[in-house]
């Protein structure tokens, strides 16, 4: 499957955010999206999956204008960067509704596996977002739209999820925007910086250096 979302209008009181974006994902395919704080990169993830309503936009799927919102197609799992799932909720009964099995999350995440019992209130915040994160990957859905899975969490579960990603690849679009640009590198095959409300293809990290994303250092040379 291939998505792609353009001609989007996007300000909030006459302040333009988003006015010049093209991003492209497919099924196979990383796609990361850079940017600095307040740039647009949340707003671009919730335009795309039909969360928020900008002046206009273009969104197709397989090269077809989709009419709808995304979500409303069933086929898009959405990490947003807020809290997803109730707090009263056992851990186990979050993995039974997302059809996602405990004993898999726990093989490869094996601190978790006391807090079978536990309910979300009760886990720290960064092992929430470790919870959140596998599940929309696992969901099985075409397209999977993550909004900052690695910010809050340890560096050893990043490389666990980067290696997961990379599987779920295969089977999903995968669209993911983080602060930890290195990994966002790393995992992607094709990078967007979003710039003065557009975007820009990104080839290397000195491209982001030339576009002012990072700043020179002579030691990576
Ligand atoms: N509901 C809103 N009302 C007014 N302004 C908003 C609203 N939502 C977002 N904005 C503004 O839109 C801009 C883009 O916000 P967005 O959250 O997409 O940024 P971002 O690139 O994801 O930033 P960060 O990396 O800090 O998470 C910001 O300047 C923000 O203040």
């Amino acid at each position: 499957m291939k998505i792609e979302i353009d001609s989007v209008e996007l300000s909030f009181d006459n302040k333009k955010i988003l006015y010049g974006v093209y991003l492209k994902t497919e099924t196979g395919k990383v796609t990361g999206v850079l940017g600095r704080n307040g740039c647009g990169k949340t707003c671009l993830l919730r335009i795309l999956f039909g969360d928020l309503k900008p002046k206009y936009k273009s969104v197709r799927l397989d090269g077809k204008y989709l009419k709808t919102n995304l979500f409303n197609t069933g086929k898009v799992a959405y990490l947003p960067q807020h809290q997803l799932l109730p707090n009263n909720l056992s851990l186990k009964k979050a993995f039974h509704l997302f059809q996602s099995d405990w004993k898999t999350f726990t093989a490869i995440f094996d601190s978790f596996k006391i807090y079978g019992n536990s309910k979300i209130n009760e886990i720290s915040s960064g092992e929430l977002r470790v919870v959140e994160t596998y599940l929309v990957l696992d969901s099985g859905k075409e397209i999977i739209l993550l909004d900052e899975p690695f910010s809050f969490i340890a560096p050893l579960y990043v490389e666990k999820f980067k290696d997961i990603i990379r599987e779920k690849k295969n089977v999903s679009a995968i669209l993911i925007t983080d602060h930890f640009y290195r990994e966002i590198l790393d995992v992607s095959d094709t990078i967007y910086l979003i710039k003065n409300g557009s975007s820009k293809l990104i080839q290397s990290q000195q491209d982001l250096e030339n576009e002012g994303y990072i700043s020179f250092n002579p030691q990576q040379t």
